[in-house]
């Protein structure tokens, strides 16, 4: 599947940088809300940008590596939180419901039928992936399933009118993949990207941190492109994400980057188009181990740096709010010369 992000035209940015530092403040002085205001002035190409029905979509899958014991919590706990998140019970939910993010809950291959419950959008691609330990992940043919499904899903959302999308995952065991992503896509030992997760201890860090080496050592000779990593290591969660992140490049929409999974998730959709990072807005730090170094490595300044390591979106969700006061700030706030006060001598 081919994409085409188009590159946004730098002109505006001197214009947008004008109107931001003739607003009545110091020169500078509304830090990373400065940054933000440009960058979405650029994508937008205006001075007067919008932020129109923000969405957060969940996608949820169930990993073949749960098996070789690389998490606190059992495989079953993904589709529990699938319920979880369809009965508005999980952080997700009510940091949407409170700063008007619409949700959408999908199934993008958990090992459960969940029988027709209306309010999860079903692209299942399979009962979860394989165990890559073993063999890869996942097929050619499910990978490219993934990419459809999640174009077709951020096309519907696009046409709705939303230009502002964030992406949150589900699914137990993904934190293993996510670190496989990092340490492949950045050149960096498996050691410096594996994290706790859910909470392993450091016995059980250390498995999981040997358990993906020997993973790595054994696919290490069939991977040369990111496709190919995605396919072997990846999750239909994370390939879906990926897809999705390019596709709402493609449409010019603002693009929310979650935590250490979603990030993996960015580092395949960048390796496949490098105008992906013109789209996207880092929303915060989260506690997992890698995602330091992972930010660091993209040159990112995240917004928020909580402590969180959760997921699901909930970076993006809590962000949100920040991003609103970097528009409103923009559009709203008086200029030296329309207050009168005098402007830096
Ligand atoms: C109750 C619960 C809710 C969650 N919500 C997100 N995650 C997060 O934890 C999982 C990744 O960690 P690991 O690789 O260690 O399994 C993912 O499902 C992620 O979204 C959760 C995990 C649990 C247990
Ligand atoms: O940062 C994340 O996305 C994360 C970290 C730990 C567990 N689950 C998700």
């Amino acid at each position: 599947m081919k994409f085409s992000i188009a590159k946004p035209d730098a002109n505006i940015i001197s214009k947008l940088n004008e109107k931001i530092n003739l607003k009545t403040k110091p020169l500078g002085s509304l830090g990373l809300l400065e940054a933000i205001a440009l960058k979405i002035g650029t994508i937008q190409q205006t001075l007067n940008p919008t932020l129109v029905a923000p969405h957060i979509v969940v996608f949820a899958a169930d990993h073949g590596i749960a098996q070789a014991g690389v998490s606190a919590y059992p495989q079953e706990v993904t589709y529990q939180m699938v319920q979880n998140f369809v009965n508005q019970g999980a952080a997700i939910n009510v940091f949407s419901q409170q700063h008007n993010i619409q949700l959408k809950i999908v199934d993008a291959g958990v090992n459960h039928d969940f029988e027709g419950t209306m309010q999860i959008i079903n692209a299942k691609v399979n009962h979860g992936t394989r165990n890559f330990l073993k063999e890869a992940a996942m097929t050619s043919e499910e990978l490219e399933e993934c990419f459809e499904h999640a174009c077709t899903l951020v096309d519907n959302i696009q046409s709705s009118g939303c230009n502002i999308i964030g992406f949150g995952e589900m699914g137990i065991g993904n934190t293993s993949a996510a670190a496989v992503l990092m340490s492949l896509l950045l050149d960096l030992p498996i050691e410096d990207c594996v994290g706790r997760g859910t909470g392993l201890d450091n016995e059980q860090l250390q498995h999981k941190t040997n358990i993906l080496q020997k993973a790595i050592d054994n696919h290490k000779n069939a991977i040369k492109t990111p496709m190919d990593v995605l396919k072997t290591f990846g999750g239909f969660e994370i390939a879906m994400i990926c897809a999705g992140m390019l596709r709402a490049a493609e449409h010019g929409m603002v693009v929310l980057v979650d935590g250490f999974i979603a990030s993996a998730a960015y580092l395949c959709a960048r390796a496949i188009h490098s105008n992906m990072d013109d789209y996207a807005i880092y929303c915060h730090q989260s506690d997992e181990k890698g995602h330091r170094l992972l930010l660091e490595k993209l040159q990112a300044e995240p917004i928020l740096k909580l402590g969180m390591r959760l997921g699901e979106g909930t970076g993006c969700a809590i962000a949100y709010p920040i991003i609103q006061s970097a528009i409103v700030f923009l559009n709203e706030m008086a200029s030296f010369e329309s207050a009168g006060v005098s402007k830096r001598g």
